[in-house]
């Protein structure tokens, strides 16, 4: 599988630096928050992780495509990213999954990329004046030109993604085996290994589309409420905040991963904002503050919640805290509510991704939390 004959493309970031590569994947203009990921591994996961909708991502890791594509590895229907970013793509796909190319899968699902250029150098350009907007062009050559329409794209910054990204209509993820749970699961850009590590430990879950109402939820007469990852800024969004709070008005136990964890940070009088370029990659070191242990950990994150760590927050759903930190920037990364008279557990979240996928799977015991959690052990 040879990659395809490639025309020239042009990348330009919002603060005019540019970039000459070659075409990867399908030709054309694309627009997007330019982000980059420092997974060495996993990049179908990447790719159609809901939550990059509008990011156009850039790849650390030098040599991208190697394994090619299969149709096992995605974690939802297509392929999310903007735009993708690489140095140098395998030529040839070697793995006995392999069932096509990269490059092929990319040109299938018209995603505009850019190869060959220094992915070093654009990456320490984020790292140091911040995550910015990008276009790519194979038709506009004029850098200038180009710019022009950078500066016109959408911004990151109060954008509301979850709507465009979740399902439409409600669908349930069977218990495997005995199944002693029910889930209500917001849709808000789930990625499909979530309801997975749930199901496979008894859970049943039933994802709901994001502008769900509580009666929908109570409808499904779960133990629980998840609300899942997702796109966008999440400042910029309020009925699924409202929901959160009337379903801990109603004690519905709660757990929330990376967006569920800003919108959990939220309903608790939180508020969120804007890291200079967030963290993305597979290896990010993250202190659980109650056992004091360091997890390994898979990042999708430009937010974070503000909350003071090592500080109990009276809020009207009982008392919170930060519990867990991220040893690179002290970010906060999972929070933690609890009963006020009887110190129980009433929700939890976090901000990175212990469905693992792709990562280490050092967080995997945040799923059994969950079950612990309705099943009132803690
Ligand atoms: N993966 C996620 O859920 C990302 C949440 C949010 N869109 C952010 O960038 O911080």
């Amino acid at each position: 599988m040879p990659l395809h004959a490639h025309k020239e493309a042009l990348l330009v970031l919002e603060d005019g630096r540019s970039f000459r590569g070659e075409s990867f994947g399908a030709e054309g203009e694309t627009f997007g928050e330019a982000v980059f990921s420092t997974g060495m591994t996993g990049y179908q996961e990447t790719l159609t992780d809901p939550s990059y909708h509008q990011q156009v991502v850039v790849m650390t890791a030098p040599h991208v495509g190697n394994t090619g594509v299969n149709d096992e590895d995605p974690e939802s229907r297509r392929i999310w990213v903007a735009g993708y970013v690489v140095r140098d793509p395998a030529r040839v796909s070697s793995n006995w999954r392999a069932q096509r190319s990269l490059d092929d899968d990319l040109r299938d699902q018209s995603v505009v990329g850019i190869s060959g250029i220094d992915t070093r150098a654009l990456t320490r350009h984020l790292r140091e004046r911040g995550a910015m907007r990008v276009g790519i062009s194979t038709i506009e050559t004029d850098p200038e030109a180009l710019l022009k329409k950078v500066l016109a794209s959408a911004e990151m910054s109060g954008a509301n993604l979850s709507d465009a990204v979740s399902t439409q209509e409600a669908y349930v993820v069977p218990a495997k085996g005995e199944k002693r749970f029910t889930v209500a699961a917001l849709d808000l850009g789930i990625k499909e290994m979530t309801p997975e590590r749930m199901a496979e430990r008894g859970i049943e879950v039933h994802v709901l589309p994001a502008t769900a109402t509580l009666e929908d939820v109570k409808s499904v007469n779960p133990d629980g409420l998840f609300y899942s990852n997702g796109p966008g800024d999440p400042a910029a969004t309020t009925g699924q905040v409202e929901l959160l709070k009337a379903a801990l008005a109603e004690d519905i136990p709660y757990f929330g991963i990376c967006f569920g964890n800003q919108l959990f940070g939220r309903a608790l009088g939180f508020g969120t904002y804007k890291l200079k370029y967030g963290h993305r990659g597979i290896n990010q070191p993250v202190m659980d503050l109650t056992t004091r242990k360091v997890e390994v950990t898979a990042h999708n994150h430009g937010f974070a919640v503000d909350a003071p760590i090592g500080e109990e927050t009276t809020t009207p759903y009982g008392i919170a805290t930060v519990s867990h930190v991220n040893l690179n920037d002290d970010c906060v990364e999972g929070l933690e509510l609890k009963d006020a008279e009887t110190g129980k557990l009433k929700g939890f979240s976090v901000q990175y991704h212990p469905e693992a996928a792709a990562g280490p799977h050092d967080a995997a015991y945040l799923f059994d939390r969950f079950i612990s959690l309705m099943a009132k052990e803690v």
